[in-house]
């Protein structure tokens, strides 16, 4: 049988969830049994042997091993997912969603999940700090299950109702989840396991599934890579005392040897240089030796190495590498690179808002969640605002399209003024959620504010009723008192009779010797109607009808029925009928 590499795990979750000390946890661990093997420590990653993950559930272990370890990259989960890509997707295989239990979700969870949805990867949720449940019976490194036993029942509830809150949460995001000791198909549920970072309990049962589902999904994509050409991701670039400037990388496919030439994808081209040195931390026994480094050979996938190699200068991180044997293979690498950067920031609509990320992952997760949310697009692209942008941008016919999202990258100079000049809006955030949020509420903000500016320019229906005991002009102007019966009146509008027939136009309106624009249900005041003389066309007491635009008639009928008050939409039917006695399709 082919050997499987190494799957590559991330751990996800809000701030102070506890990602650092679940994995701290981790490498620490100090197993009795010699014949297990230690941990490696990698750049930028720790491997974690499976002998050791055996030893560690030794109490509960029921699966078949094929993989050789588990390999924890140390980049904070998100960034991983958005900074850090392998051809096809993201780096890790797999994710850790931890998750405070007494917490539960909040926005860095909900963008990890968004992300693990997006990218596709298989991911364990670890319900943290189940030692802080008031009343929980700590036992060290214990299996969940065992440690579950020892609680009294009041306890159990506490965590069970907690466990439950996060299904809710998990299901929000289209994931149906459970306990992991209730689930029977681990393909389709995603596994709940409740841990304490601090004491260990459940670290168990989490590696356990962790490697079920490597094993699970992964195994065909894991074998035979270890042979294949070598491909890896840059994490960092860095400058070295007596190296000059390296590479940090995850190797996740294939064989690095030293002597290799590789091609790194640049911003605008390609970059072709050969691995001078592979240099991996030296174990903790030898601190004292003077250099952080050991010189290798050749390296495996999955593996974080720092890579020594000519011409990195102009190398980012997050971009991919491969070893190439011929100028055809450079071409492939180069062509296919481009390929992918088209197909991600391609798919763009004629009206649409600008987006500008720092890598090529974060630009597919965003366009992704904007599409999600039905956020149209008309550029997307990495790189820095320019002020291109802010004309693309202001190019759009919709406002709500008028707006630049910028995702961890910089405003370059001038662009505000210009933006401010255009009425381009711009939203720069650092993390996705956030980002996305405030897109969302200021487009939501923006329509409400349409609407209502819509709704105000209509005419609106009203019923009056002049009352003949205040009549104080007869014409040119009539003053007259009235009584609003229904709906609101304000100045300017036509009125009808109930036979359709005009009468008069409403020039002011008085209410206490003052001037009012607008007059509600139920108020009564003095109106001054121009066009018609009282005695002659009107009598003293009838009742009339604002005489509503035909066009206002319509989009009021249609849309906004909502808005009127009960006697407004009685009065406006009553409006409609007196229209559509002699025209039955009048405002239709
Ligand atoms: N009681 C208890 N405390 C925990 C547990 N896990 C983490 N903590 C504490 O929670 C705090 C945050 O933990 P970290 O591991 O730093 O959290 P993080 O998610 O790595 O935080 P960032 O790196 O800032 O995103 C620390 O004070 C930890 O000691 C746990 O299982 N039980």
């Amino acid at each position: 049988m082919k050997q499987l590499r190494t799957p590559i795990v991330s751990v996800l979750g809000h701030v102070d969830h506890g990602k650092t000390t679940l994995l701290d946890k981790i490498r620490r661990t100090r197993v009795t049994a010699k014949e297990a093997g230690g941990i490696t420590q990698h750049i930028g990653a720790t491997e974690i042997p499976i002998d050791l993950i055996k030893q560690i559930c030794k109490d509960i272990w029921n699966v078949k091993v094929t993989i050789p370890g588990l390999l924890f990259i140390d980049t904070p989960g998100h960034k991983a997912f958005t900074n850090l890509r392998r051809r096809g997707g993201a780096l890790a295989d797999l994710a850790i969603l931890i998750v405070d239990v007494n917490e539960g979700f909040k926005p860095q969870t909900e963008e990890a999940v968004s992300i693990l949805r997006t990218f596709k990867t298989p991911f364990v949720v670890a319900a943290n700090k189940i030692d802080r449940i008031p009343g929980w019976q700590s036992s060290e490194y214990a299996p969940f299950l065992k440690s579950w036993a020892q609680q009294d029942d009041f306890t159990k509830q506490k965590l069970e109702n907690k466990i439950y809150e996060l299904i809710g949460d998990l299901y929000r995001f289209g994931f149906s989840a459970d306990r992991f000791d209730r689930i029977k198909d681990f393909t389709r549920t995603v596994a709940i396991v409740p841990i304490s970072a601090i004491t260990g309990e459940g670290i168990p049962e989490l590696l356990m599934i962790l490697v079920g589902l490597a094993q699970k999904y992964l195994e065909e994509n894991l074998r035979l890579q270890v042979e294949g050409k070598a491909k890896g991701t840059i994490l960092e670039v860095k400058e070295e005392k007596g190296l000059g400037i390296t590479c940090d990388v995850i190797l996740y496919d294939g064989t690095l040897k030293v002597g290799d030439t590789i091609a790194i994808a640049g911003k605008d081209d390609v970059i072709v240089t050969h691995v001078k040195g592979i240099l991996k931390p030296r174990p903790a026994k030898e601190m004292r030796v003077e250099s952080k480094f050991q010189s290798v050979k050749s390296v495996t996938a999955a593996a974080g190495v720092k890579l020594v190699a000519p011409n990195l200068e102009g190398v980012l991180a997050g971009s991919e590498f491969e070893a190439v044997e011929s100028e055809e293979d450079i071409k492939n690498f180069r062509e296919r690179v481009k390929k992918e950067y088209e197909e991600i920031s391609i798919q763009t609509d004629e009206e649409g808002v600008v987006l500008k990320t720092d890598t090529l992952g974060s630009l597919e997760a965003l366009i992704n969640e904007l599409k999600e949310i039905e956020i149209p697009i008309k550029k997307a692209e990495v790189g820095d605002v320019d002020k291109r942008d802010v004309v693309e941008a202001s190019a759009n016919r919709d406002e709500l399209n008028r707006v630049i999202l910028a995702f961890n990258v910089k405003l370059l100079p001038g662009v505000e003024e210009e933006a401010a000049k255009y009425g381009v809006r711009i939203f720069k955030e650092d993390i996705i959620y956030t980002l996305l949020d405030k897109v969302k509420q200021w487009r939501e903000e923006e329509k409400l504010a349409r609407e209502r500016q819509k709704i105000e320019a209509l005419v609106k229906p009203a019923k009056i009723k002049l009352l003949k005991e205040f009549i104080f002009r007869r014409s040119k102007p009539a003053v007259v008192g009235v009584k609003i019966l229904a709906g609101e009146l304000r100045k300017d509008v036509r009125l009808i009779k109930p036979d359709g027939s005009p009468a008069g136009v409403v020039r002011s309106m008085q209410k206490e010797g003052e001037n009012v624009s607008v007059a509600k249900e139920g108020e009564e005041l003095a109106v001054a109607i121009d066009g018609v003389t009282i005695g002659r066309h009107l009598e003293g007491d009838e009742v009339l009808y604002v005489d509503v635009p035909e066009r206002h008639a319509k989009i009021l009928e249609r849309d906004l029925m909502d808005t009127l008050s009960e006697e407004a939409k009685k009065a406006f039917k009553e409006f409609l009928e007196i229209k559509r006695k002699e025209n039955p399709f009048w405002g239709k």
